[in-house]
């Protein structure tokens, strides 16, 4: 039983929406093919993308963002609507009059098919090399009857009748090659055959030829179903068409159902070869498809997207001030987050792949969690990793290595990963690299009681068995009183255990101990940790000093001052 609610959504039997129908293509090939080339892009971003902004570029900001474009490397770029409005027309002009048109750049320019926009089209290009005209009246049937309200062959006369214009009005800018493009508007609600039907129709007049193709792109204007019912009309239009040699395929898809990645690359599968869409996938509504993500998919599948997004944080900032609009935090690739693991077994598994690379010396990337390299597209390795209460020790090794130099021992990520989930648990936020630090400074390097060191010596003696040793003679504050103290030992950390466990100061045993240089100029610190066992458990320490062995002294009363005072850490 179904029962419709005045407002909000309908449960059980749905009436108020039906599902696509899909179209009869049994013996589908897509998907069993593969992208191993890149189509022709064409940005649509001053045109489709600025059309849906609530504040449209200025002529100074679509320059700028025309440049950003060539430099991103697209060959065809749709500039505008130059029949629209005064700013998009001496757009045109400005770019044509102050040559910004490379030689190998071709503008697009969008008209509807209504006689005076495309006279008034044809006089913003006069002067320009080459460009592309796109003619669009729109063929679904919803489009037909609400809008427009007429039948197929009206609709259909639309068409050819602004071709013809066209076609006659090519010989007014006798020194601009026009390529011509139709649009089939709202092609993803339009019956196939319907839209078969008028492309043949603007064929038949325009008359490409395979050397002089006609642009046919087929715009899901709408997304209305599956990826593969995209896939299924593009493959369809490829095989029913006349004489497919002389035209392009080109797809335009919008992003309604969050589909438009996936829906355009099974239509790059049925058989087109040419893909508009805008950088971060601005435009209308949900926007039109991201071109950045397309082109990076294909990268990370070893096809070479012709494009280079090697500095995608700067064309995001052109972006945003050219659009007023920012990238979501999760935009694939160039999301603020989209290369962050803040959580412990991710992080943990990046640790790894990075370590493990570095070590391979291998050309292929292979690092879990992280389907590109961050560096090939100009972002750093710094915000990978990043702290809260979701965090392991893995993440926070890795942060104090990259960050700070800090190779603590394996066994010791255990014991600081706990200080630092006990802080974020208590903080209930995101931990700074910098406050790691103070906190590994306040849990380890500061650690400077009951036990402080205030002199040291060693020297080399001979034992009473007549080989060599070393004894120490070091001063040892306990709460503030001087201890002398002496001991004998086959290093220097050795005399000073048994010294300290000879006075009876201390009982304990040294469990580990590890070493490393900090830095690599002449302020160069060695870093010490040292692990001991005593009653109350094993601890570790960890000391800075420019003398090794004093790092190494130091780091046994850091760890002996954790075992008499539980976490300090708050
Ligand atoms: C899916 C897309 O993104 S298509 C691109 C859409 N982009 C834009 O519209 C941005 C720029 N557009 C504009 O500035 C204006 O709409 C203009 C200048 C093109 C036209 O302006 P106006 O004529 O003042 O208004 P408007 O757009 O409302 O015109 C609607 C008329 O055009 C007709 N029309 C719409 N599309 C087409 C078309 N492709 N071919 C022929 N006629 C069309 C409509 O049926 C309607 O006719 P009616 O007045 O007889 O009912
Ligand atoms: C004009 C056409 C290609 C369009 O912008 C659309 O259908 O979205």
């Amino acid at each position: 039983m179904s029962i419709q609610t005045r407002s909000g959504m309908q449960r059980g039997t749905i009436t108020k929406y039906r599902p696509f129908t899909p179209i009869e293509l049994p013996d589908r090939q897509w998907p069993s093919k593969m992208i191993t080339t890149a189509p022709t892009w064409c940005s649509v971003d001053l045109r489709d993308g600025n059309q849906a902004l609530p504040i449209p570029m200025s002529v100074d900001e679509k320059l700028e963002m025309f440049d950003l474009l060539v430099g991103v490397g697209f060959k065809e770029i749709e500039v505008g609507f130059p029949s629209a409005s005064q700013t998009e027309y001496e757009f045109m002009r400005r770019l044509i009059e102050e040559d910004h048109i490379p030689d190998d750049v071709t503008i697009q320019v969008l008209v509807q098919s209504r006689e005076e926009l495309i006279s008034r089209t044809f006089e913003s290009l006069r002067g320009a090399k080459k460009a592309i005209v796109h003619l669009y009246n729109s063929t679904s049937e919803q489009q037909r009857r609400i809008v427009f309200g007429l039948d197929k062959p009206a609709i259909v006369d639309i068409a050819v009748r602004g071709v013809r214009q066209i076609k006659d009005l090519v010989a007014s800018v006798p020194e601009t090659a026009i390529t011509l493009q139709y649009s089939p508007e709202s092609f993803s609600l339009t019956e196939i055959d319907f839209a078969l039907e008028i492309c043949e129709a603007v064929v038949d007049v325009w008359q490409p030829t395979p050397a002089q193709k006609i642009i046919l792109n087929l715009p899901t204007t709408v997304e209305v179903s599956t990826p593969n019912i995209h896939a299924d009309q593009i493959e369809w239009f490829c095989r029913h068409m006349r004489n497919r040699e002389t035209a392009i395929i080109s797809l335009h898809t919008h992003n309604d159902r969050g589909t438009g990645v996936a829906s355009t690359e099974m239509g790059l599968l049925a058989g087109a070869e040419r893909v508009e869409g805008t950088l971060f996938g601005n435009g209308e509504r949900t926007g039109n498809v991201d071109i950045v993500t397309l082109a990076l998919n294909m990268y990370t599948q070893g096809v070479d997207p012709c494009l280079n997004f090697s500095d995608l944080p700067a064309i995001q900032e052109i972006y945003e001030k050219c659009t007023r609009l920012s990238v979501p935090m999760r935009q694939p690739y160039a999301g603020e987050l989209v290369f962050t693991a803040f959580s412990g077994s991710h992080q943990d598994a990046i640790n790894k792949g990075m370590n493990a690379l570095e070590k391979s010396h291998s050309p292929l990337w292979d690092v879990p969690y992280l389907p590109i390299d961050p560096k090939d597209i100009g972002r750093s390795y710094e915000a990978i990793i990043r702290i809260n209460s979701q965090s392991g020790k893995g993440g926070v090794a890795y942060l104090m290595e990259s960050e700070f130099g800090l190779q603590m021992p394996k066994a010791m990520h255990i014991e600081f990963g706990k200080v630092i989930k006990h802080l974020a648990d208590v903080r209930g936020s995101e931990i700074l690299s910098s406050e790691l630090y103070q906190a590994f400074e306040q849990e380890y390097l500061q650690r400077t009681a009951p036990f402080k060191l205030t002199s040291f010596e060693g020297r080399t003696i001979l034992n009473k068995a007549g080989s060599e040793a070393l004894e120490c003679i070091a001063t040892v504050n306990i709460n503030d009183v001087p201890h002398e103290i002496r001991g004998q030992g086959n290093g220097p950390i050795d005399a000073f255990v048994r010294a300290l466990n000879q006075h009876g100061l201390a009982n304990f045993t040294l469990k580990s101990y590890s070493e490393h240089a900090l830095g690599n100029d002449a302020s160069t610190q060695a870093v010490a940790y040292i692990q001991l066992q005593t009653p109350a458990g094993a601890f570790f320490g960890a000391a800075l000093d420019t003398n090794i062995e004093i790092a190494s002294i130091k780091a046994v009363l850091s760890a002996l001052n954790r075992s008499t005072q539980p976490i300090k850490f708050n």
